[in-house]
């Protein structure tokens, strides 16, 4: 009689516990943030926070003008724009090129880049509180997708989120977060696709453009920006990223993106539309319906099936085909702009300060949870991370490694054949010094071209991650450095391997050795001059230019070309600095040092050492040279983090703006500045 109310106890418990799964369970989907389970977080174990907080973004009277080294503006990029993105609510900042539409994105993510020329006012609030002091995660989307192409899209994501997930959470909730985000952003087909580039084929531009987001998304945000996310995407493609940030939107994240000119289907995704023309807010309201009714009671009406997206982008660009046109298209955006103030000035602000406040007392209520506390770890930790991304883009990259191996290969075998067999005639000293001087020049030469072709793009993802905090650089460098000389070494001892049997050069094993070790050295040191270069030049085409040119002024005062005692006072320097003159010398002293030629007048080189004295190396040694190499590749290395520290993104500081009088625009004198 008892047994009964007992199971029935059981079974309602039961019941309750699995109802209370489902429904918890359900709670968690749908949320791109929560992807822990409770159960499976151990002591010390830290969740993400799972909801996303509802963060409004306001902006009011944003200006942005550069200015001449006169301090007079000459030329307007923001006027006066207000505005704001809402939480669950996908807003597209839409206009004709040149209008404004990243430097606006820039402004609001507080990524303007700063420049003394720039002035920048205005008001941008989060959820009513001034942007710097705001603890609401941003995400920003840029519009060039960045990657270590040889990671495979799940190891690029595992490892951002290694880097910016706090270190309490265990690989299994780490793997799994993965896994989440991998199928929310519709990656799970190319999950284990290289990213690839332009050498080598990998994921297509719409899985770059998710996978960008789902980067951004590791580190829940509440607010998530896009700059142009669609372009140089085919139609399918464009459609699938522009599906994903509108699920995000849904999912409560406040979504903002740049956009040209969508087409109808994507447009139809938009909540929210910003009209920007030569930096001047045309309409900002809701996207669907009374967009089109604001402009029909001005007499711009759409006509019935044509996408609203291509009607308003003709509707507020210039028209260049004849003067006429130019004038007429001006004067219709000003006006339009005209009308658009005056309609927000009668309404005023009242609206968007009425959310602010409400926006604020959520934050104070403590509702301000979305930002994940990342747990940097230390120097060790960081390395080991770094250094297992920078070995698997290293020794993956078979299509560079290959190129490299071959040249090696073939450079070898073609002085080889050129320096076939030299004996111990007066002739060979020439020979020998030929030889050993190509030899260095070869080494440093393909090392520092190989190192400025793929460090400029390597230096902005790094740059990027950098602005995140993801890490610091010692470790990366540290790490770079460390997978790589095993692959950097590996080519100039196949040169050395060829080369130095076909030519006959000292015939040691132990000079052999000497001669590998010397030509790996220089190639590190050049190898980190083109770390140097890589930082300094904006672009791989002027990191190539530059490069070579300075390798150039090296070689000249490479001991063979110029002797350091005839070099004139002023390019004393140059010599001491220059890795193919260590290598040079090395290299001589290795090869010469105790070996004699064949003389028949009394005039000929008897031996190495006259040649070492003739060379102006007579006093030093193999060792003394290496030590010098080795003090430039640090000096190259320093510099380079030293370039990479200073080189830190600034933004521009947004200034708070003087009470302006009525505003006024003109946009036909902006437009012919
Ligand atoms: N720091 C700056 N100094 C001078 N001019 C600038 C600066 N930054 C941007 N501009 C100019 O401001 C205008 C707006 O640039 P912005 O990149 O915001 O336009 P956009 O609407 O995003 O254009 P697109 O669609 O072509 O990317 C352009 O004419 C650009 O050349």
């Amino acid at each position: 009689m008892m047994v009964a109310p007992k199971v029935a106890t059981v079974v309602v418990a039961g019941v309750a516990a699995l109802t209370l799964r489902f429904v918890r369970r359900r709670r968690r989907r749908g949320r791109l943030t929560a992807v822990v389970e409770d159960e499976e977080l151990e002591a010390g174990e830290q969740a993400v926070p799972t909801a996303v907080v509802p963060v409004t973004v306001a902006w009011d009277r944003v200006e942005c003008v550069v200015r001449d080294k006169r301090g007079n503006v000459v030329k307007r990029l923001l006027q006066g724009v207000s505005g704001e993105a809402k939480a669950g609510k996908l807003l597209a900042i839409m206009g004709p090129s040149g209008s404004g539409k990243t430097t606006l994105l820039n402004v609001l993510a507080g990524q303007l880049a700063a420049s003394t020329r720039v002035r920048l006012t205005g008001s941008l609030t989060i959820n009513g509180r001034p942007f710097s002091q705001s603890k609401h995660r941003l995400a920003y989307v840029r519009q060039e997708d960045l990657f270590f192409s040889q990671l495979t899209v799940r190891e690029t994501l595992s490892l951002a989120a290694e880097l910016q997930l706090p270190k309490t959470w265990k690989a299994k909730a780490r793997e799994r977060y993965v896994q989440e985000l991998l199928y929310r952003l519709g990656l799970v087909t190319c999950a284990d696709t290289i990213v690839g580039d332009a050498k080598v084929r990998g994921i297509s531009g719409g899985e770059k453009k998710r996978l960008s987001i789902a980067c951004e998304l590791i580190a829940s945000p509440s607010v998530i920006f896009a700059d142009e996310p669609t372009t140089g995407l085919d139609a399918f493609q464009a459609e699938r990223v522009m599906e994903t940030l509108r699920k995000l939107a849904q999912e409560g994240h406040t979504v903002v993106c740049s956009i040209h000119q969508p087409r109808g289907s994507i447009y139809s995704k938009f909540d929210d539309l910003i009209l920007l023309s030569s930096g001047a807010v045309v309409y900002a309201g809701p996207a669907q319906g009374h967009a089109l009714t604001y402009f029909a009671d001005l007499g711009y009406k759409c006509p019935e099936h044509t996408n609203p997206a291509e009607y308003f982008a003709d509707l507020i660009s210039v028209d260049y085909s004849s003067s006429e046109n130019e004038g007429a298209t001006r004067q219709k955006i000003a006006e339009l702009v005209e009308a658009f103030l005056s309609k927000q000035k009668k309404k005023g602000n009242h609206l968007l300060m009425s959310y602010a406040d409400t926006a604020r007392d959520s934050d104070e209520e403590g509702m301000v949870q979305d930002t994940v506390m990342v747990n940097k770890g230390g120097f060790l930790w960081q390395f080991q991370l770094l250094l297992r991304r920078a070995w698997r883009q290293t020794t993956r990259d078979k299509s560079t490694n290959r190129v490299r191996g071959t040249m090696s290969i073939t450079s070898a075998l073609i002085f080889g054949s050129i320096f076939w067999r030299m004996g111990r005639s007066q002739t060979s000293v020439q020979d020998r010094m030929g030889l050993l001087q190509v030899a260095a020049i070869n080494t440093a030469m393909s090392a520092l071209t190989k190192t400025v072709n793929v460090f400029p793009k390597e230096r902005s993802i790094v740059q990027r991650e950098q602005a995140k905090g993801s890490y610091s650089l010692a470790p990366y460098l540290i790490a770079k450095l460390v997978a790589e000389a095993p692959v950097s070494a590996a080519f100039p001892l196949a040169f050395g391997a060829v080369v130095y049997p076909m030519t006959n050069l000292n015939p040691s094993l132990e000079r052999f050795l000497t001669f590998s070790g010397i030509v790996t050295a220089e190639a590190f040191a050049a190898s980190a001059m083109g770390l140097t270069v890589g930082a300094i030049a904006p672009t791989t085409e002027a990191a190539l230019a530059l490069g070579p040119s300075l390798m150039t002024v090296f070689i000249v005062f490479g001991g063979y070309y110029v002797n350091s005692e005839n070099t004139p006072a002023i390019f004393q320097w140059i010599p001491r600095v220059s890795l193919i003159r260590w290598a040079f010398q090395a290299l001589s002293i290795n090869e010469f040092k105790g070996l004699k030629f064949e003389a028949k007048n009394s005039f000929d080189l008897q031996d190495g050492e006259q040649v070492l004295e003739r060379l102006s190396f007579g006093g030093s040694s193999v060792k003394n040279a290496v030590s010098q190499e080795l003090r430039i590749a640090l000096f190259w290395y320093w510099l380079t983090y030293v370039l990479l520290k200073r080189n830190k993104a600034k933004y521009q500081v947004l200034e708070a703006s003087t009470p302006v009088s009525p505003h006024k625009l003109k946009i036909e004198e902006l437009d012919h500045e």
